[in-house]
């Protein structure tokens, strides 16, 4: 399996040479040369399989020869072996018809474990045979930096530095990122929001002399392995709602468009999906995109679902390749005017995108009735992403197909919010009851690219 870039200018890659690279040498993002596809038959073997048998048989052809497959059958056993729940993704009835897909039963308690401690386990074992280290920063709106830390800490292989914006996220996910004592991860609070930080990111990618100069790797949805180890749930939550003899529809609290875009990867492959559902926040730009407004840069407004807090939607390249019939220089010619502020989408590219993808924004008076409503009715209390997210899905079921929408985060790490909309406080689960007593280290840093590399290269481990 190769890898090739969607600006169409940097060199093929395998799985594992992807994965350690992040962003490509052009700019852009990697995506799989060919998505493979599953037969039917093969779809219908994972029902009543483990999460781990469904990874397994789902990563296998994107991983190729990079890990063989008792590696990769070892790496997927240790990545989930962690989490709290035996499913790892259980899914629950919300009313006839909807069900939620809980994602947030690992170590930090957002989806982004799924991926993150695989890769985490991925890059340890590649790193080994290459005799190699890296040095991996990363940007987050709160839940990525929480779960590569917890992912990547105490590895003598990698130091990370995760940026976040500066009283931007929530306490436990501040508390999360700063707290962990391990002497390889660092915890940057840049005076700026996440644009700003997943901007310095990519910037330092494409500054060679740095990247070289450190081993620059990247954990964010830049990594595609990280977005492939999230198509994993699409089949293990469609199969076992009767997949592939059932089409089942999704709706997916969006921010950077990378979960949403695994979705899109499992209907490539064959799993029968109907409709993928963006939900966005009151930062909704993929929202005015999907409705034909263009993709057009606002100001991010900070919300109760700061996770989701989102102008540039990193992916959002990945869909725009695949919705321009994979013409990277298309892509290419789209991302330079979106330095300038954004683009409009070609007729052919929107009647693409939209043949796939529906969307819906949800205002913050809507997203706590949600979490209220929600509540009352089923008895699951949900964070406000998965809320976002339960909203819009209620207001876009239009058919007879079965629709799962995903939750993103567990309500403990948003419990000032889900207070305020249901008068419950949501604890933490027994193991992390001493968070807010633990001492913090972070460093608090400009949204200046300079100082943030000095302070990267004066703190990586020699
Ligand atoms: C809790 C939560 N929900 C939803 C999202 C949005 O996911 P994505 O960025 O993959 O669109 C994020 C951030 O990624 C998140 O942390
Ligand atoms: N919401 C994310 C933003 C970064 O997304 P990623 O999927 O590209 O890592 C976060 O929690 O940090």
């Amino acid at each position: 399996m190769k890898y090739i870039s969607t600006r169409g200018q940097a060199p093929e890659l395998t799985f594992d040479e992807a994965m350690l690279t992040g962003l490509a040498r052009d700019g852009g993002l990697y995506v799989p040369a060919e998505i493979p596809m599953f037969t039917s038959d093969e779809i219908a073997a994972m029902a009543g399989q483990t999460y781990e048998e469904v990874a397994f048989r789902v990563m296998k052809p994107f991983v190729g020869d990079s890990f063989d497959d008792v590696e990769l059958r070892g790496i997927i056993d240790r990545a989930y072996a962690g989490f709290g729940h035996a499913a790892r993704a259980p899914l629950v009835q919300l009313n006839e018809g909807h069900f939620l897909l809980e994602l947030f039963h690992g170590p930090t308690l957002a989806f982004k474990d799924f991926a993150m401690q695989l890769i985490g386990q991925l890059f340890q074992v590649a790193l080994k045979k290459r005799n190699e280290r890296v040095t991996i920063v990363g940007a987050t709106s709160g839940d990525t930096g929480s779960a590569a830390m917890e992912a990547f800490k105490g590895l003598d292989a990698v130091d990370v530095f995760i940026l976040y914006p500066h009283g931007r996220v929530s306490e436990v996910q501040r508390r999360q990122m700063s707290t962990p004592q391990e002497a390889n991860v660092h915890a940057l609070a840049v005076d700026g929001d996440f644009d700003d930080c997943q901007a310095a990111v990519k910037e330092m990618f494409n500054d060679f002399e740095f990247r070289d100069g450190v081993r620059l790797a990247g954990v964010n949805s830049i990594n595609i392995a990280r977005v492939l180890a999230q198509v994993v749930y699409y089949f293990s939550s469609a199969v076992s709602m009767g997949a592939p003899h059932r089409k089942i529809s999704y709706t997916v609290p969006t921010g950077n468009f990378g979960d949403i875009f695994a979705g899109f990867v499992a209907k490539q492959m064959g799993l029968p999906i109907d409709r993928l559902v963006v939900a966005t926040n009151q930062n909704d730009i993929l929202h005015r995109c999907l409705s034909g407004q263009g993709y057009h840069k606002g100001d991010t407004i900070p919300s109760i679902s700061p996770s989701m807090d989102i102008q540039v939607s990193s992916n959002f390249e990945r869909a725009l390749y695949y919705a321009y019939g994979q013409d990277a220089g298309a892509v290419a010619q789209l991302m330079e005017e979106l330095k300038s502020g954004g683009f409009d989408v070609s007729q052919g590219a929107m009647e693409a995108l939209q043949e796939v993808f529906d969307s819906g924004r949800v205002s913050e008076e809507e997203t706590l009735a949600a979490i209220k409503s929600t509540l009352a009715s089923s008895g699951e209390l949900l964070c406000p992403h998965s809320a976002v997210g339960v909203k819009v899905a209620e207001d876009e079921r239009v058919s007879t197909t079965p629709m799962i929408t995903l939750a993103t985060a567990h309500p403990a790490k948003f419990p000032a919010a889900v207070e305020d909309a249901s008068g419950v406080h949501p604890p933490l689960p027994p193991r992390m009851a001493d968070l807010y007593d633990r001492s913090e280290r972070v460093t608090r840093i400009g949204n200046d690219l300079g100082a943030l590399k000095t302070h990267i290269k004066g703190h990586i481990a020699t």
